[in-house]
């Protein structure tokens, strides 16, 4: 499962500087966070989880293998991307491969840094961004709806279903309102997907802000926290400028300079474990002497699903898994303790798998 942000935003926001300190970090920090460049624009990155560390302790694990997602640096969108201005095709045919989109909003002053419309307003740039998102959705089903209309008639019922979703999401984007407030049944979620409209990904925003207000926020941030409220949308805090400086740095260094400026963790952390929880994921891990290791699944997965991510076989022949939760394998310093405390348990193939659990299967093929 690779799963891919996409950031985006009009130009001279700060998204490459975002991008290049993300990679960085995650080239700097090789050993426990591998990072590897899959396309110019493509980084992968280690999820940060304090809980590994933990846990390999505890299993006297060689080596420890974070979650990993891509983040996929778009170029700028202007006005008029989804007629083709601009870079616009390629733009949105990069937008189209991701899961979610992070928006990345000029939310600093610099006189020295241009702004494209001359003034800093991040919520008439998201608005910019994401009407041009939802032109593009609009010319993509117009252009469908002929077709499944003719298959609907001849009594085709996948058609039918499609149609349905197709009129409704137009009466949504028709009403400026982004693809992801169409009402939907869980049964047409499929279908609904398969349409791959622009704006039904889950958005986060990512307010860049001036160094002095990467701790606080500023009061252009809290606009667009307000406003990612009322969209549904994630919303994080971060300065783009401090991030590729932290990036450079040793980590005593970074502690220091993370503490001059009132900071816990780098941003970088809270945006890839904000842009992990937008995708509706959670981890469960593998301890052992080689490695321990966690692995994505989504939240709500059984066991067999989960079981699926290791390998297709775990799967199909799935068992049973020794699943052991993450505070009792801690605090009952890990298998054998669990297991001599009754922690241990045997769950089947209805097991709903928690955040965090320990597990290991049983499976035969
Ligand atoms: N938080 C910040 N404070 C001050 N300056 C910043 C901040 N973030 C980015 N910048 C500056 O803004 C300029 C544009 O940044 P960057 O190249 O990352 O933008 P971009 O969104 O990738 O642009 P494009 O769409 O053209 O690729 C750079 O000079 C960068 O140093
Ligand atoms: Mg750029």
């Amino acid at each position: 499962m690779g799963f891919k942000m996409g950031i985006v935003g009009l130009p001279n926001v700060g998204k490459s500087t975002l991008f290049n300190a993300l990679t960085r970090t995650a080239a700097a920090q090789a050993a426990n966070f591998p990072f590897c460049t899959i396309e110019p624009n493509v980084g992968e990155v280690s999820v940060p989880d304090p809980r590994l560390e933990k846990l390999a302790a505890i299993g006297k694990s060689a080596t420890i293998l974070p979650a990993r997602m891509s983040f996929v640096d778009i170029a700028g969108l202007v006005k008029g991307a989804s007629q083709g201005e601009g870079l616009g095709n390629q733009f949105l045919a990069n937008i189209r491969e991701t899961d979610a989109i992070a928006y990345v909003l000029r939310c600093f002053e610099d006189s020295n840094v241009i702004h494209v419309s001359n003034k800093v307003d991040p919520l008439a740039d998201a608005d910019v961004v994401e009407t041009e998102l939802m032109l593009a959705d609009l010319e993509s089903l117009e252009k469908r709806r002929a077709g499944v209309e003719k298959k609907a008639k001849g009594n085709d019922k996948e058609a039918k279903v499609t149609l349905e979703l197709i009129d409704r999401a137009l009466a949504v984007l028709r009403e400026g309102k982004s693809a992801r407030f169409v009402k939907r049944d869980p049964e047409e979620e499929k279908a609904f997907r398969e349409l791959q409209l622009l704006t039904s990904k889950p958005a986060l925003y990512v307010c860049n802000v001036d160094e002095g207000s990467a701790a606080t926020g500023n009061a252009l941030s809290r606009q667009v926290e307000d406003y990612a409220k009322a969209n549904d949308a994630g919303v994080v805090v971060i300065s783009a400028e401090i991030e590729s400086q932290l990036a450079q740095l040793s980590d005593e260094e970074q502690a220091e300079y993370l503490s001059s400026l009132d900071l816990e963790q780098p941003g970088l952390n809270r945006l890839i474990r904000a842009a992990y929880d937008l995708l509706n994921l959670q981890t469960y891990f593998t301890v052992g002497p080689k490695e321990t290791r966690a692995w994505t699944i989504h939240k709500g997965d059984r066991a067999p699903q989960a079981a699926g991510v290791i390998h297709t076989d775990f799967e199909r022949g799935f068992i049973r898994a020794q699943t052991i939760g993450y505070d009792d394998f801690v605090g009952l310093n890990g298998e054998q303790g669990a297991k001599e405390a009754g922690k241990a348990r045997d769950e089947g193939k209805d097991y709903v798998v928690k955040d965090g659990d320990v597990m290991l299967f049983k499976f035969n093929v």
